[in-house]
C-alpha cells in the first residue's frame, strides 16, 4: 500500500445516535465511505448496516422503535434523499431493512432532516421538490412514500426544521438570509400558522434552535445585540431572555432532551471544544458534572432515552475522530467505537501550536502552525523545509484543532502547515466575520500574504518553497494569492475553488444565490467589483504550477470553475495538472478517488516545490 494511500485509510468513526434499546448508531468510513455501523457494546466488533458506494451524510434513530432514517445523495450532488433503516438485532430476513421515503421517480429534489416526531410515528423535513429555487416544509409518515409526504408550509427562501415541540403539534422552522442573519418560527401543524418568534432589524444569528421542554419557546444560540453567539430562551411572545452568557467565546452548540430537560451545550474556544452538562428549566440553566473530555473537538449531541447518557463525537489534531458515551451524571466519557488507524502509529501524529501573527492593518491573525518534528528540534542550522499554507473554506468558516490525516501525511513526509483563520472566518466574533465581506474581500487574501511574511521569519520554513493549498472558497483563496502575490508561491492547489466570481454566482445552485450574494455581492450591484476580484481575470499573474481538482457534480461551486483557469492558466504557459472526477461533486469523497487525487498532488508536489 503506498503510504498516502495508507493515511487516506485512516478511519472516521462520528455521528453516534442511541435507539430505545441502547444501541448506537454511527457513522465509519471502514468501507472507503460513510456507511452506517451499529454497536450494542462498547469497543467490540461493530455490525454495518448500509452497504452503498456513495456517502450517508447522517443517521438518526427513532425515539420509539429499533429504526432510524439515513440520508444520502448521489456521485456529490447534494441531493439529498431520506432512508428508513431497521436497526432491530434480529431484522425480518424476508424484508428488505432499507426502504426509500423520498422517491419522487425520475425527479431529484434536495432533502434537509427536520425531525422525528416524540411518539416516532412521523418526520419532518424541508424540500425543493416543489420549487428548486426554494424551500417548503413537510411532515410524512414513518410507514409512507415519497408522494405521500404533506406540505404543511409553502417557503420562498433557504428554510430548514429543527423539531418537533414536546407534544409534536408544532415544528421550529428557520429561514437563513445569509449565514449571519436568520429568522425562526413556530409552525402550527393543525392550524398551518406561522409565528415569528424573532422579528429584528439587521444582521442577527438565531442558531442551533431546540423547543424548551415545557413547549411553551425555544432555546438558541444568538448574538443579538453582542460580538459572541451566546445561549437564549425565546418566548412564543419573542420575549428574548439570556440563559448562558460569554463575552470571550462563542456557545456553538446545544442539544436539550425534552423529557428531562437534561441539556449540554459546547463553546468554542479558540478552536476548542468546552462542553458544559447541565439542566435547563425555562430560562435558568443549572450546571452538573463537568464533562472529562481530551482536548480537541466534539460535537453532535444525542441523548438516549431517559438522557442518563448521550452520544458524541470526539477528534483532536492527534486524535481520529471516534464516538464516545458520555454519564450525565458523573461526567465520565467512555469510548464505545474504536476507528482505525491504518496501521499509522497515534504517537506519530504532530500537535499544532496555535499562534496569532500581524497582518497588513496591525490585526492579529489566529493560526495552527504545526512542524515536522525533525524540523523543529532544528536549532536554526541548515535549510528549512517546505510549508503548505493550508486554507480553509466557508468563508463563514473555522480550521479548528480536528483531525485532518493529509495534514498528518504532509508532516510525516517533511512539510510543515499552516492554517490561518483569516478575517471572515467564524469563531472570533461577529465583527471578525463581517471584515471580509464584498469590497473587503481581498483584505482576507493580504491576511495570507502577512502569513507567508510570518512564516519566512520562522526557522523551521524555507521560505522559498511555500505552497497554497485549499478548498472550496479555500480554493478561491488559493487562486487570489497566486495572483495577487506571484512571487511567493512554489505551487498552488486549488480544489473545488471559485475562480471567477460571475460565473460561479450565475452557475451556482438556485437555491443557494441569495445566500451567497449575501457573503460576496450580488450580480445586479456588484458585478464590475466582482469582475474585478476574479483571478480568472488576472490569470497572467500567475507564475506558480497550479493544480485544479474538481467533482463534475458539484452543485455548489460549478466544474466550470476549475475548467475555465486550468485552461486560462495553461494558455499562460503555466504547469497545470487539471482533474475532475465524474462522480464527485463539491470535494472528493470516495476513497479510490481520494487516494488517486491526492497521491497525484504529493507527485506534483515534489516536483515543483
Ligand atoms: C454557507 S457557507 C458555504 C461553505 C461551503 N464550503 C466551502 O467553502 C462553500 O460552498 N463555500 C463557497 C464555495 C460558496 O459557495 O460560497
Amino acid at each position: 500500500m503506498r503510504d498516502i494511500e495508507r493515511y487516506l485509510n485512516i478511519r472516521r468513526a462520528y455521528g453516534g445516535t442511541l435507539t430505545p434499546d441502547g444501541t448506537l448508531a454511527f457513522l465509519m468510513t471502514t468501507t472507503g465511505v460513510p456507511q452506517v455501523w451499529s454497536l450494542a457494546e462498547p469497543e467490540t466488533w461493530p455490525e454495518q448496516r448500509t452497504f452503498y458506494d456513495e456517502s450517508v451524510s447522517f443517521v438518526t434513530a427513532s425515539p420509539t422503535r429499533e429504526e432510524a432514517v439515513f440520508g444520502m445523495d448521489e456521485g456529490g450532488d447534494e441531493r439529498m434523499q431520506l432512508y428508513r433503516l431497521d436497526l432491530a438485532p434480529d431484522p425480518d430476513p424476508a424484508a428488505d431493512p432499507v426502504v426509500p421515503l423520498t422517491d419522487l421517480g425520475d425527479r431529484r429534489a434536495k432533502h434537509r432532516w427536520g425531525g422525528w416526531s416524540h411518539d416516532g410515528e412521523r418526520f419532518a423535513f424541508a424540500s425543493n421538490r416543489r420549487d428548486e429555487a426554494a424551500f417548503d416544509v413537510y411532515v410524512q409518515g414513518r410507514g409512507e412514500g415519497g408522494e405521500d409526504a404533506t406540505l404543511v408550509h409553502e417557503g420562498d427562501g433557504w428554510l430548514t426544521v429543527a423539531g418537533f415541540s414536546p407534544d409534536d403539534s408544532a415544528l421550529v422552522v428557520s429561514e437563513a438570509y445569509s449565514s449571519f442573519d436568520q429568522d425562526l418560527y413556530a409552525l402550527d401543524l393543525d392550524s398551518g400558522d406561522l409565528t415569528h418568534l424573532t422579528p429584528h432589524e439587521g444582521s442577527v444569528r438565531f442558531l442551533s434552535a431546540t423547543w424548551a421542554p415545557d413547549g411553551e419557546g425555544i432555546y438558541t444560540a444568538t448574538d443579538r445585540d453582542a460580538d459572541r453567539l451566546y445561549l437564549a430562551h425565546v418566548a412564543l411572545d419573542g420575549t428574548l431572555t439570556p440563559v448562558v452568557e460569554d463575552e470571550s467565546w462563542n456557545v456553538d452548540g446545544l442539544a436539550v432532551d425534552h423529557d428531562t430537560g437534561r441539556a449540554v451545550y459546547s463553546r468554542n474556544v479558540d478552536g476548542y471544544t468546552d462542553l458544559t452538562v447541565g439542566d435547563l428549566d425555562g430560562t435558568t440553566f443549572r450546571e452538573g458534572q463537568q464533562v472529562d473530555l481530551p482536548r480537541g473537538v466534539a460535537g453532535g449531541v444525542s441523548f438516549e432515552a431517559g438522557a442518563r447518557r448521550f452520544s458524541l463525537t470526539v477528534t483532536g489534531s492527534t486524535d481520529n475522530s471516534n464516538v464516545h458515551l458520555v454519564d450525565v451524571d458523573s461526567g465520565e466519557t467512555e469510548r464505545w467505537t474504536r476507528a482505525s488507524t491504518a496501521g499509522v502509529p497515534r504517537e506519530s501524529f504532530v500537535e499544532p501550536d496555535l499562534v496569532r501573527y500581524e497582518s497588513f492593518d496591525g490585526r492579529e491573525i489566529p493560526a495552527f502552525f504545526s512542524v515536522p518534528p525533525a524540523a523543529a528540534e532544528r536549532d536554526g542550522d541548515g535549510e528549512g523545509v517546505p510549508v503548505i499554507v493550508d486554507i480553509h473554506g466557508g468563508p463563514e468558516s473555522q480550521r479548528r484543532p480536528s483531525f485532518y490525516a493529509l495534514k498528518q501525511y504532509f508532516l510525516r513526509h517533511g512539510y510543515a502547515v499552516f492554517e490561518p483563520n483569516v478575517r471572515g472566518s467564524t469563531g472570533y466574533g461577529t465583527a471578525y466575520t463581517h471584515l471580509d465581506d464584498v469590497e473587503k474581500r481581498m483584505d482576507s487574501v493580504a491576511d495570507i500574504e502577512a502569513a507567508v511574511e510570518w512564516l519566512s521569519n520562522q526557522s523551521a520554513v524555507d521560505p522559498s518553497r511555500v505552497v497554497a493549498f485549499g478548498g472550496s472558497y479555500g480554493g478561491f483563496m488559493v487562486l487570489a494569492a497566486l495572483t495577487e502575490y506571484p512571487d511567493l508561491w512554489a505551487a498552488g492547489v486549488d480544489v473545488v475553488g471559485i475562480a471567477n466570481f460571475v460565473t460561479f454566482l450565475e452557475n451556482t445552485g438556485s437555491w443557494r444565490r441569495e445566500l451567497r450574494e449575501a457573503e460576496y455581492g450580488s450580480l445586479d450591484d456588484d458585478r464590475e467589483f466582482l469582475e474585478s476580484i476574479s483571478p480568472i481575470n488576472t490569470i497572467d499573474a500567475v507564475r506558480a504550477p497550479l493544480f485544479v481538482l474538481h467533482g463534475a457534480n458539484d452543485p455548489r461551486v460549478p466544474v466550470g470553475e476549475a475548467r475555465q483557469v486550468a485552461a486560462a492558466a495553461r494558455e499562460q504557459g503555466v504547469p497545470v495538472e487539471e482533474l475532475v472526477f465524474e462522480d464527485e461533486g463539491h470535494g472528493v469523497a470516495k476513497l479510490e478517488n481520494r487516494v488517486e487525487a491526492y497521491s497525484r498532488i504529493v507527485s506534483f508536489l515534489d516536483e515543483h516545490v
